[in-house]
C-alpha cells in the first residue's frame, strides 16, 4: 500500500494506520476531526462529502463534529467503511485528492501548525488493573508479600471508577497536587504537597457502539464495541494513595490530571500485530471466557527528561501484551451487571508491567518503593518524580514494512501551587 503523501518508511503515520483525533489551527479555532498520514492532517471536515459509502452517505455530518463521539457510536461497519475510504482517497493511485490542488490545500494540515484536543467528550473514565506483573508488585509493596495477588483477581477484571473531568491531552502542565499522607507509620497524617508523584503506563480504549441500561455487552460482541486505543498516563500520588485507598480504593491520589495522546489508532488498524492471549488460570467464567486472540504486540516507552535539561532517558520498555485480561474481557465484566457504556467513554487498562526489573510501568516499581533509585542520563538520580521533569510515553507496533505509531503521550510536573487557605 502507497500513498501520494511521502513520508519516512517507520514513520509512525503510514497509510496503513490512519488514527483519528481532534484539531484545531491560529486561523480557525474551532476543533476539526482530522486523520493523521505522515506529519500532515487529512483534516474530515472539509472532504466529507467524498464519504458515498452506503453506511456513511447519509451520515456525513459526523466529520462535522468537534470530536469523534458521534462517529464512534455509528459501529463496526462505518469504521471500516471509513477506514476503506481514507486509505483509497490517500493512496498513490487515487487522483481524486492528488490533483486536485484546490482541494488538497484546504484539507492537509502540517501537524506542526495545529493544536491537539481531546479526541472525544468522555462521559466516563474507567480504569483497571490488569498486568499480573504491576499486581503483585504493588501488593508485595503496599500489603503482603505472601498473598500479593487479591482473592479475586484471577476470577475477575479488578478495576475502579475514575474521573472524567481530569483526563487531558499530551503536551497539558499536570502540578503536583497536595493532600493527607501518613509520613510516619502510627502517628497521625500530615497534610502537605506529595512527596512521592509517579506515572503509570497505561493504554486505553475508546468505547464505540453503546449498550443499553439492563443488557450487558456478551463476549461475542465485545469487539464491536471497541473504536481504538489512546496511550494514558496515570499520574498518581503513591503517598497520598496510600493513605485514602482503604477501603473503597483509589480516589483522590489520581484525579489530579490523566494524560493521553492525542491520535486513537483503531481496532481495525491494529488487526496484524494481533497476538496470543495471556495464559489464564483458573479458567474464567464462560461470560468472560473466549478462545479466539484479541491481544496486541505493541511496543511500549517511558522516557524522563528533567526540567530544563535536553538529556532523556527511557526508564521503562514494555509491550501491552503483558495484560493478564484483554479489553474484551474488561468491557464484557463492566457491563455484565446492565451497566452501559457511552461513545466516548475511556477504558485505562491498568498499569503495564512486564516480569523484567526495566519493563515495571511505574517508579513505584523501577525504583522498589524508593529503595532501588535509577540512574539519569544526565547524573541524576530518581526514586519518584521531581518539579520539572517531563514524562514522555510511546508506543508502536513493529512491522515488516511499516509501523503502527501512538504518537506520544506526555506531560511535564510543574511544583505544587501554593494553596490561597
Ligand atoms: O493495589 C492497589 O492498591 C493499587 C492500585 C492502583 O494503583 C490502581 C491503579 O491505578 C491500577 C493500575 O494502574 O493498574
Ligand atoms: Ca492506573
Ligand atoms: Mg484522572
Amino acid at each position: 500500500m502507497k500513498s501520494f503523501i511521502k513520508y519516512p518508511k517507520y514513520s509512525d503515520f503510514p497509510i496503513e494506520n490512519l488514527p483519528y483525533g481532534v484539531f484545531s489551527i491560529e486561523s480557525d479555532t474551532v476543533p476539526k476531526i482530522g486523520v493523521a498520514i505522515g506529519d500532515l492532517i487529512l483534516n474530515l471536515n472539509e472532504i466529507s462529502h467524498l464519504f458515498q459509502g452506503p453506511q456513511l452517505k447519509k451520515k456525513q455530518y459526523v466529520f462535522k463534529e468537534s470530536s469523534l463521539n458521534a462517529f464512534m457510536g455509528l459501529g463496526q461497519p462505518a469504521w471500516k467503511e471509513a477506514r476503506e475510504t481514507i486509505q483509497k482517497l490517500l493512496s498513490e493511485n487515487e487522483p481524486l485528492l492528488r490533483d486536485n490542488a484546490q482541494l488538497r490545500e484546504k484539507a492537509f494540515v502540517p501537524q506542526s501548525k495545529a493544536t491537539m484536543h481531546l479526541p472525544a467528550k468522555i462521559g466516563d473514565y474507567t480504569d483497571f488493573y490488569s498486568s499480573i506483573h504491576h499486581a503483585t508488585n504493588v501488593g508485595v509493596m503496599f500489603r503482603d508479600k505472601n498473598n500479593a495477588l487479591m482473592p479475586n483477581w484471577k476470577y475477575l477484571p479488578v478495576g475502579y471508577h475514575g474521573r472524567a473531568s481530569s483526563v487531558v491531552i499530551s503536551g497539558t502542565p499536570i502540578y503536583r497536587p497536595h493532600g493527607q499522607t501518613l509520613a510516619i507509620e502510627g502517628a497521625p497524617p500530615v497534610f502537605g504537597p506529595c512527596k512521592l508523584m509517579d506515572f503509570e503506563l497505561e493504554m486505553a480504549f475508546f468505547v464505540g457502539t453503546p449498550n443499553n441500561l439492563g443488557e450487558p455487552i456478551s463476549i461475542s460482541n465485545a469487539h464491536k464495541h471497541i473504536f481504538g486505543f489512546v496511550i494514558m498516563n496515570d499520574w498518581s500520588a503513591r503517598d497520598i494513595q496510600k493513605w485514602e485507598y482503604v477501603p473503597l480504593g483509589p480516589f483522590t491520589a489520581k484525579n489530579l490530571g490523566t494524560t493521553i495522546s492525542p491520535w486513537v489508532v483503531t481496532t481495525l488498524a491494529l488487526e496484524p500485530f494481533i497476538c496470543e492471549n495471556f495464559p489464564q488460570d483458573p479458567e474464567p467464567f464462560p461470560y468472560l471466557k473466549h478462545s479466539d486472540k484479541f491481544n496486541f504486540d505493541i511496543n511500549l516507552q517511558v522516557d524522563i527528561t528533567p526540567k530544563d535539561s535536553n538529556v532523556s532517558t527511557t526508564v521503562c520498555r514494555s509491550n501491552f501484551k503483558y495484560l493478564y485480561w484483554t479489553v474484551k474481557q474488561q468491557l464484557v465484566h463492566h457491563t455484565i451487571t446492565g451497566c452501559n457504556v457511552n461513545p466516548g467513554d475511556l477504558m485505562g487498562s491498568g498499569t503495564i508491567s512486564g516480569d523484567a526489573s526495566d519493563s515495571f510501568g511505574s517508579l513505584l516499581e523501577l525504583s522498589w518503593k524508593g529503595t532501588k533509585p535509577i540512574s539519569l542520563n544526565d547524573g541524576t538520580q530518581r526514586k519518584f518524580l521531581q518539579d520539572g521533569d517531563t514524562v514522555t510515553m510511546r508506543a508502536f507496533c513493529e512491522g515488516d514494512d511499516y509501523n503502527i505509531g501512538f504518537g506520544v503521550c506526555a506531560g511535564q510536573l510543574l511544583p505544587a501551587k501554593k494553596l490561597a487557605f
